[in-house]
């Protein structure tokens, strides 16, 4: 893939001449470990931090369950790892070969490096290569099984793990996460960039944090900037869901419920994606 200047993005060498193409040619797509049989696979993304990929990410994946679909998660940030701490998994099961899943209250199979690490605050202090190398190894030495869905919970920033995700994992949908400030807007959009030049299919933008409600009062205050409404357009994309700054929420996250939390969201994801058939 050349930038605008005609350099390679992979390599950083100019296509004419040096690159020649053939050492930068998109690696293949990878397939799923063994017999896992995943229909669709959807990425959270964002290049900025802290702006809730995460938080979206399992959202979405409570809500499709509760919808009645097949739903798993790969938890793509090695290094700063959420979603086993939202669901309240601990560990994997023990396997031979392939590695299994760890099942969540509701049965949402999750991979993720914390649930590898003997204690869950270990820092992970690896290299770029290697935690695109970890990413890898969860589509491809994973035993999934049959899902509608797999969600990947991407880290910020348009790094190694995003470029790796994009070209060797067969996604069929991106989710772009951000808050309504103009700081988080104008560094996620370089993601969204990253998608275009990927070719990759974006389905739209989740607004979280969008304001908070007074518990007292009920007054709404629009703390990082304008909220949106569903259904507008930002960035050329429609907005999906908006999401507000939620007490409760936060505090299921911190005990391991995203389950219970009772925020209904996503309902059109299956509609913009069109599974290809439910599992069961
Ligand atoms: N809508 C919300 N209401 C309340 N708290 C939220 C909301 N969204 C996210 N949070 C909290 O904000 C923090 C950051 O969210 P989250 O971990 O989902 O972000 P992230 O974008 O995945 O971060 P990272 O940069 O680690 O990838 C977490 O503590 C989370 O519980």
């Amino acid at each position: 893939m050349s930038n605008e200047n005609g350099q390679c993005s992979s390599c950083g060498e100019m296509n004419e001449g040096t690159c020649g193409g053939e050492k930068c040619s998109p690696p293949p797509k990878l397939h799923p470990g063994g017999p896992s049989k995943i229909r669709n696979v959807i990425a959270v993304m964002s290049g900025k931090g802290g702006v809730g990929k995460s938080s979206v990410t399992s959202l979405m994946a409570v809500n499709l369950k509760r919808m009645g679909y097949q739903v798993g998660v790969l938890d793509a940030d090695i290094t700063g790892p959420s979603i086993p701490k939202m669901f309240g998994v601990k560990r994997v099961p023990p396997s031979q070969g392939l590695m299994l899943p760890a099942q969540s209250r509701t049965g949402i199979p999750i991979m993720s490096l914390n649930l590898l690490l003997e204690k869950e605050d270990e820092p992970v202090i690896w290299r770029g290569p290697m935690i695109a190398g970890a990413v890898k190894q969860f589509w491809t030495d994973v035993n999934w099984g049959e899902l509608d869905y797999l969600l990947i919970d991407m880290p910020p920033g348009t790094g190694d793990v995003p470029l790796t995700v994009l070209q060797q994992i067969p996604v069929d949908g991106i989710v772009v996460v951000t808050s309504p400030q103009d700081l988080a807007v104008m560094v996620v959009k370089k993601a969204v960039k990253m998608a275009g030049l990927m070719e990759a299919p974006l389905l739209g933008f989740v607004q979280n944090m969008a304001y908070a409600t007074c518990p007292k009062c009920g007054e709404k205050f629009e703390i990082f900037g304008k909220a949106l409404e569903k259904g507008d357009i930002l960035d050329g994309l429609p907005v999906l869901e908006v999401l507000p700054i939620d007490q409760e929420f936060t505090r299921l996250c911190d005990n391991g419920l995203v389950e219970e939390a009772p925020i209904q969201v996503f309902e059109d994801i299956p509609k913009l994606l069109k599974v290809k058939s439910q599992v069961g």
